[in-house]
C-alpha cells in the first residue's frame, strides 16, 4: 500500500469538505469527537468504523466513554496525513449518521 503525504492545501480542502474535523497543532493528525444518544449507538458507530478501517487497512486511534467517541487519524507510516486518513474519516462520517451534534 502506497501512502502519499498531503500538503497543507490538500489538508485544508479535505477538512472543509469533511466538516468538524480539527487539524492538530503539529499538523500530523486530524481529530473529531463524535457524540451519540447512548452507548449502543456509539458502539454501533465503532463497529461500522472498525469494518471500514479493516477494509482500508487503516486504523483509528480512538477513545470511548459511554456515548462519546474521540477519534484521531494519522498515517504513522509516513509521519503525517494521507488520503487514507481522509478515506477513513469519510467512512466514519457515514457511520455516524445517528450522532447528536
Ligand atoms: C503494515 C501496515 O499495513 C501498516 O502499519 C498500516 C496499518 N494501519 C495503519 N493505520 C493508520 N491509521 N496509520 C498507519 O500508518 C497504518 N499503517
Amino acid at each position: 500500500m502506497k501512502y502519499e503525504k498531503l500538503d497543507r492545501a490538500a489538508i485544508d480542502e479535505n477538512l472543509a469538505e469533511l466538516g468538524g474535523w480539527v487539524l492538530a497543532a503539529d499538523g500530523l493528525s486530524i481529530s473529531k469527537t463524535f457524540k451519540f444518544r447512548n452507548f449502543v449507538e456509539a458502539f454501533g458507530f465503532m463497529a461500522e468504523s472498525a469494518l471500514a478501517a479493516e477494509k482500508f487497512n487503516h486504523h483509528p486511534e480512538w477513545f470511548n466513554v459511554y456515548s462519546r467517541v474521540e477519534v484521531k487519524l494519522t498515517t504513522h507510516d509516513v509521519g503525517g496525513l494521507t488520503d487514507h486518513d481522509v478515506k477513513l474519516a469519510k467512512a466514519m462520517e457515514k457511520a455516524a449518521a445517528r450522532r447528536i451534534d
